[in-house]
């Protein structure tokens, strides 16, 4: 069962984070849970994404306007009755005069504002971001709100210091959930359609060789296709931690530190880092780009927990012929988990093991959803694979 596999725990250095309740299979299906908080990543996405369940619109007149807004639009009847956040629905039509660099976390501000209880609590449950220029702005931002929100739609305790808070907890715990995979769109031109925060999912903490990777199926039908899936990429011990990488698992060493201590507020320790950081590279490798896509975080510019950036393994690998095999003891976790589609980087995870507990050799990647089966491994572990769409 899904909802056994974890359990919370306070893990020393990372503070709490989700721990295997029981020994997991790979490509069990860990969690599968619902958004406490989705609202879209900017206002030039809302024409193409239904404001309640961020599916694909369609084509007018089948997408129907918010009738109170009539910025935002619906892609059925139920979601036109679901609507979105009262606030940013109040406020949308305005929205577009303010400063398009805070348009992004005024978005997020009055969704947050929207949550009833006890959604708003587990919101300001999570961790808070380091603390950085983003912050400063919170002033600014939370007289933009008082602003653009009608005063008897504003929750009680509405203050600086509560929107300086919920701005805390954006960055560090938001995922994105992103445009369609397509083969001509550079992985890092790829934008996100929304971003989410999760009640479990956000305790996830990272790894540069993560053991989990989640999956979002945003325009599949029926219920339930903002709920992220979270799936083990290979067998996890009772007790053992289960983490996922912050952006694509392929960037370079000082691209994922640079990353995670700025947007983070830690600097990784793992396996893969105490390696990597032995490694030398000419200068002008290490200081390359920070592999950001976002918006991703890429968002953009926003991080969020789950998606990444577009540098390659390849690169970090060919910097430096003085970095051998010894060196490099993972080369098999990106043979078997890494997508080697052109511009995906997504992961692989094994899809979920039968009934009987047979475990597939089929693997499903997150970002562009090839599966590939994987045949017997050969003794040297070589990639002998082939693609099944
Ligand atoms: C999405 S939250 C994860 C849950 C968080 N640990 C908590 O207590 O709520 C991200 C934050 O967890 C911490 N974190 C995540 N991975 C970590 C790691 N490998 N080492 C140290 N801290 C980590 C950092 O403080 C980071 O900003």
């Amino acid at each position: 069962m899904a909802g056994d596999a974890l359990r919370v725990a306070d893990l020393p250095g990372r503070g709490r984070g989700l721990v295997a309740a029981r020994d997991i299979l790979e490509g069990e299906v860990l969690l599968s849970e619902p958004p406490i908080l989705l609202y879209p990543s900017s206002l030039a996405s809302l024409p193409s994404y239904c404001s309640a369940c961020f599916r694909c619109l369609p084509q007018a007149p089948h997408a129907a306007p918010c009738p109170s807004c009539r910025a935002a639009a619906f892609c059925s009847p139920a979601c036109a009755a679901a609507s979105h956040p009262r606030l940013l629905c109040a406020a949308l039509s305005r929205l577009a005069a303010a400063p398009e660099s805070h348009q992004e976390q005024l978005l997020f501000l009055l969704s947050a504002y929207s949550l009833q209880e006890p959604a708003f609590h587990a919101l300001l449950s999570l961790s808070s971001a380091p603390q950085g220029t983003q912050q400063q702005d919170a002033a600014s931002l939370h007289a933009m709100v008082s602003s653009l929100a009608p005063p008897h739609m504003l929750p009680a305790g509405f203050s600086p210091d509560l929107t300086a808070a919920l701005l805390s907890k954006d960055r560090t715990n938001s995922f994105s959930i992103m445009e369609p995979y397509r083969p001509d769109v550079a992985q890092g031109l790829r934008k996100a359609r929304a971003y989410a925060v999760y009640h479990r999912a956000s305790l996830l903490n990272h790894d540069c060789l993560p053991n989990a990777c989640h999956f979002d199926y945003p325009d599949r039908p029926g219920p339930g296709n903002t709920d992220i899936v979270l799936r083990a990429l290979h067998g996890i011990t009772a007790g053992m931690e289960v983490r996922i990488s912050y952006f694509a698992a392929n960037w370079r060493y000082a691209d994922r530190q640079r990353r995670l201590l700025e947007d983070y507020g830690f600097r990784c320790e793992c396996e893969r880092c105490q390696i990597e950081s032995k490694w030398k590279f000419d200068d002008d490798e290490n200081d390359g780009g920070d592999g950001d896509d976002d918006t991703m975080e890429e968002e953009h510019d926003k991080e969020d927990v789950g998606n990444g950036g577009d540098e390659g393994m390849e690169q970090e690998e060919g910097s430096d012929g003085d970095n051998d095999n010894d060196d490099f003891p993972h080369a098999f976790f990106f043979v078997r988990f890494m997508c080697d589609r052109e511009d995906c980087h997504g992961m692989l995870a094994p899809l979920p093991p039968l009934p009987s507990g047979e475990l597939s050799h089929v693997f499903e990647c997150n970002v562009c959803e090839q599966l590939k089966k994987e045949e017997d491994d050969d003794e040297t572990g070589g990639d002998d694979s082939s693609m099944v769409n």
